[in-house]
């Protein structure tokens, strides 16, 4: 049997922290502990998740949870300036983050990364829990070793905090260890229109769609002579990020670093 792994969720109500719930719920060697949500302090995990098998206290903070609590990992699908908050105090507290909450400057990463090592703490910030955006993000960054001009679009529902996504971020370092800085389209070209030609990140643009109706889903083109390259993924629902988090749970237990980006933990 396999050794059971005690679990705390931060955002528990949110759209990812509700599939989340259902993926500890179903696995056997998940042990929810407790949860923190600000609003619900003092309440079990069935005023969320009325289903759901176990019992858990509910905290209004992870300081809070921490004080009374022992447990081996954080779960975090906040927000993006709660995430990075909670993140540090885990660490801090000698408990193992998984974050899915995206946001992260590369100056936050790169702190985050020095506590992990000096705390000998696994540590797991994965911008994009699906395996296809893994690839995605992976197939990107083949297809640049080839295709120098590059932009990506990126498409979500109109409720994100964050632009551009994680996800975008993550593909846009994935391409800049195998391609080098190149300004792209034309030298004298003027945005007539703010913002018309997207973020400018290292020469890629990056367009951010925020509407109704879409979930998580990003494509990247890649311009060459005469022809167009597309690689695409799609998020159809929250279901879709769940193997990730559960794979992610089990592999920060044996890590004693951070790492950022689940292609780095992928077989
Ligand atoms: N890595 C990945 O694969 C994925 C990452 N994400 C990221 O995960 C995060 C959550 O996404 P999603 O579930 O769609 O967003 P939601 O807005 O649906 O959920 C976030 C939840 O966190 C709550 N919250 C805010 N502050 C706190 C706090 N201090 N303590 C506890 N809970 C808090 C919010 O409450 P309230 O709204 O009442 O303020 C809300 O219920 C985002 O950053 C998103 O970008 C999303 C999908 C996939
Ligand atoms: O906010 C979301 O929904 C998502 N956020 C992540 C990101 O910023 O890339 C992952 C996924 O795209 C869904």
């Amino acid at each position: 049997m396999e050794k059971v792994i005690r679990v705390v969720l931060a955002g528990p109500r949110g759209k990812m922290g509700i599939e989340a719930l259902q993926l500890i719920d179903r696995t056997e060697h998940f042990h929810l502990v407790a949860a923190v949500d600000y609003k619900l302090g003092g309440e079990q995990i069935q005023k969320v998740s009325p289903g759901f098998k176990g019992e858990a206290k509910i905290y209004e903070t992870l300081e809070q949870c921490i004080e009374n609590e022992s447990f081996d990992v954080l779960v975090d699908l906040t927000t993006p300036e709660i995430g990075k908050k909670h993140a540090f105090l885990a660490l801090k507290n000698g408990i193992r983050p998984v974050i899915g909450t995206t946001g992260f400057t590369k100056e936050e990463l790169d702190d985050l990364k020095e506590l992990a090592s000096n705390k000998e703490l696994g540590c797991i910030i994965a911008p994009n829990f699906a395996i296809g955006a893994i690839l995605m993000m992976k197939f990107s960054a083949m297809a640049a070793k080839y295709f120098k001009d590059i932009e990506i679009i990126e498409l979500h529902h109109d409720q994100k905090l964050d632009a551009p996504s994680g996800t975008a971020l993550k593909t846009v370092q994935m391409i800049e260890e195998v391609r080098e800085s190149k300004v792209q389209g034309h030298p004298n070209e003027v945005e007539t229109e703010a913002g018309a030609r997207g973020a400018d990140l290292n020469g890629m643009r990056v367009h951010s769609v925020r509407l109704p109706g879409l979930v998580a889903h990003q494509q990247v083109l890649f311009g060459g002579d005469g022809q167009l390259l597309t690689i695409r993924h799609d998020s159809m629902n929250r279901a879709s990020f769940m193997s990730g988090v559960k794979v992610a749970v089990e592999e920060v237990m044996k890590l004693s670093e951070l790492v950022y980006g689940l292609e780095n933990i992928m077989d």
